[in-house]
């Protein structure tokens, strides 16, 4: 099954009682792409790692990597993951460690490349449980790293970084998928998803409610802003202005989310009562609330 996606998810199901933690996700991961699945706490981020690894089962649909059950993939060392609760051994050196785990699988990482992947070098012979919150993150990715596996999943992997051990951790995960091979990680930082996924995956109460590149995703939501400061302070009517998907009024400025920032700005032209008028493009973060806030639309994205 060579062709085979490295992973695919089939209209999964996953319940936790009454809660509906991933309700009816289809999801394709090209082999060698990274993916980010972004959503608010609770989306289902989780809940969907842990099918994907085959930590859980699916109550419906099926979970498939390299065309075949999680645990085979699994099994065949082709899959290493971060994961948010890893806790570290004790008493153990990094070498010691990242040596233990190589030596489970059938085709490792060397392991002085897995510690500099990994930014561990120089700390080899530190004993695991006496490192910084940082440093004990950097393991678990060399962890997940020292079986060389073709796919890595990393639950939320910056979440105890600071941000020059953020921004090294983005440099070795990139120099990894830079190898080929594919990368699926979940995160609530905006920024992180667009800087580092070639496709972002947005969740919301267990659905996928959008798919595509940081760029699409905007477009989705309306691409750009128009601000400006409403002269006779009556907003009535913007909302039907054309292109405008929604307003919002603060402090006498109004702000509206439009698909076609032309037509809107000639519009408001014409009304006369406007002033300071601004054209920003639409961020990340507008398009992240816009779609999560929208939840009984679902807004398809062509990648
Ligand atoms: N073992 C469980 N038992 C009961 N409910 C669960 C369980 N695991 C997850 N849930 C619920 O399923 C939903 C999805 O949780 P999940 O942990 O997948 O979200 P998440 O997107 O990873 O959130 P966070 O960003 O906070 O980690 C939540 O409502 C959560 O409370």
């Amino acid at each position: 099954m060579t062709g085979s996606p490295a992973v695919c998810f089939e209209k999964v199901h996953k319940l936790f009682g009454r809660v509906r933690a991933v309700a009816g996700v289809d999801l394709t991961v090209a082999r060698g792409e990274t993916v980010a699945l972004l959503g608010r706490n609770g989306a289902g981020k989780s809940t969907t790692v842990g099918l994907l690894l085959g930590l859980d089962e699916p109550d419906a649909g099926t979970v498939r990597l390299f065309g075949g059950p999680p645990s085979r993939a699994v099994a065949a060392g082709r899959v290493g993951a971060m994961l948010q609760d890893g806790r570290a051994v004790r008493r153990v050196t990094v070498r010691e460690l990242v040596s233990f785990v190589a030596a489970a699988f059938p085709r490792p990482l060397p392991v002085a490349e897995t510690i500099g992947l990994a930014g561990l070098t120089g700390l080899e012979d530190r004993r695991v449980d006496r490192l910084s919150g940082g440093q004990a993150q950097r393991v678990r990715f060399a962890v997940a790293l020292a079986g060389g596996p073709e796919l890595v999943v990393l639950d939320e992997p910056t979440a105890a970084l600071d941000v020059e051990a953020r921004r090294a951790f983005w440099a070795s995960m990139r120099a990894y998928a830079g190898r080929g091979n594919t990368v699926l990680f979940s995160t609530h930082h905006l920024e992180e998803a667009d800087a580092y996924a070639d496709r972002i995956v947005v969740l919301d109460r267990g659905e996928v409610v959008a798919d595509g590149t940081g760029e699409r995703l905007r477009e989705a939501a309306g691409g750009r802003l128009v601000s400006f400061d409403l002269a006779d302070g009556d907003a009535a009517g913007l909302r039907l202005l054309p292109g405008v998907r929604d307003v919002e009024v603060r402090a006498g400025r109004a702000r509206l989310r439009t698909d076609d920032a032309d037509a809107t700005v000639v519009a408001l032209a014409g009304l006369g009562s406007v002033r300071d008028i601004e054209v920003t493009r639409a961020t990340l973060e507008d398009a992240f609330l816009a779609l999560t806030r929208r939840h009984d639309e679902h807004v398809e994205v062509a990648s």
